[in-house]
C-alpha cells in the first residue's frame, strides 16, 4: 500500500507558521478534504506535499520512500498528482495532442525521443490507445481535434484532470477543483472525481471551500486552522465538532 505522510511538516513566512507541524497520513482507497477559513494554510500544506515549497522542518514520504528533499518533478515522477488549474495545457495544441504529450511523458526514454515524434514511434499504437481512453473517461473524444485555446473554461478544466490521469500517480491533488466554474460545469469536475474514488488503489486529497461538495465527496475530513491540524475524522463527526462549528463555520459560540 503506498501511503502518503507528513511528519511534523512546518514552514514559516517571516514571523508567521503558515503551516505548524502537521502530522497526517493519506491511505489509498480514501478521498480526505482538507478544509479551514482563509489563510488557514491548506494551500501551502499542499504546495509543501507536491514540492512547489520546501519545508522548514518536518518530513513527506510517500510508500515509506522519504521526498522530503525531492524537487517538484521527482515529486510527481514518484507518484504525486497535482492538478494546476490550466497552467500545464497547451493552448495552441488539440486536446488529443495535449493528452498524448502527458501519456509519451509517462514512458520511459522519451527526453531521448523528443516532443514532436509521435508519429514514428514504434509503441505509438498503444500510447494512442491509452490517450484515447482518457479521453473517453473525461467524456472529452468528441472535442478531441479542438485547439485547447477555443475550449470553454469547464472543458478545459476537464482536461486538466485528463492530463493528470495521464500521469497515472498514486495521489491525486486538487486544490478547489471547481473554483471559478458555472452551474454547468462544477458537476462535469465533480463527476470526474467520483470516478477517480472507484480505483481503490488511488489516494485522493482535496481542498475544497464548498461544503456540500466536502459531505459528498470526502471519506475523512482535516481541519487546518492557523496552519495546524486542528481536527480529523469522519465527515459527520468533524462537520460537528465544536472547532468546526465555530472555527470553519462560523457559528458564533452563543450560538450553537
Ligand atoms: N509565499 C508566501 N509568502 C508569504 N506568506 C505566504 C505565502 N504563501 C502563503 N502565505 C501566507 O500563509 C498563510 C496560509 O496561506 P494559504 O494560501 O496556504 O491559506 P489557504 O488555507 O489555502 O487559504 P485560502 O482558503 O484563502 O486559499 C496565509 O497567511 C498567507 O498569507
Amino acid at each position: 500500500m503506498t501511503q502518503l505522510a507528513t511528519r511534523d511538516l512546518t514552514i514559516r513566512f517571516g514571523g508567521h507558521v503558515a503551516v505548524d507541524a502537521v502530522t497526517c497520513t493519506f491511505e489509498p482507497g480514501t478521498l480526505t478534504a482538507i478544509v479551514g477559513p482563509n489563510g488557514a494554510g491548506k494551500t501551502t500544506f499542499f504546495n509543501l506535499i507536491s514540492g512547489q515549497l520546501k519545508a522548514d522542518s518536518g518530513t513527506v514520504t510517500l510508500g515509506g520512500r522519504d521526498l522530503s528533499r525531492a524537487s517538484a518533478s521527482q515529486r510527481t515522477r514518484a507518484g504525486l498528482g497535482r492538478a494546476f488549474q490550466l497552467t500545464n495545457l497547451f493552448p495552441r495544441l488539440t486536446v488529443l495532442e495535449n493528452v498524448r504529450l502527458a501519456v509519451q511523458a509517462t514512458r520511459p526514454g522519451t527526453h531521448r525521443r523528443g516532443l514532436n515524434l509521435w508519429s514514428v514511434w514504434s509503441d505509438h499504437g498503444e500510447l494512442m490507445a491509452r490517450a484515447d481512453a482518457i479521453l473517453d473517461a473525461v467524456a472529452m473524444k468528441a472535442r478531441e481535434n479542438e485547439l485547447v485555446a477555443n475550449l470553454p473554461h469547464g472543458d478545459q478544466r476537464k482536461l486538466e484532470v485528463a492530463l493528470l490521469m495521464a500521469l497515472e500517480p498514486q495521489v491525486y491533488m486538487f486544490d478547489e477543483p471547481t473554483a471559478g466554474m458555472n452551474h454547468a460545469e462544477a458537476p462535469v469536475i465533480l463527476d470526474l472525481i467520483r470516478k477517480l474514488k472507484q480505483d481503490r488503489s488511488k489516494t485522493i486529497l482535496l481542498v475544497e471551500h464548498k461544503m456540500d461538495v466536502v459531505r459528498e465527496l470526502a471519506d475523512r475530513i482535516v481541519v487546518l486552522h492557523n496552519g495546524a491540524l486542528v481536527a480529523d475524522g469522519a465527515p459527520a463527526e468533524v462537520i460537528a465538532s465544536p472547532i468546526v462549528q465555530e472555527a470553519y463555520l462560523g457559528v458564533a459560540k452563543e450560538a450553537a
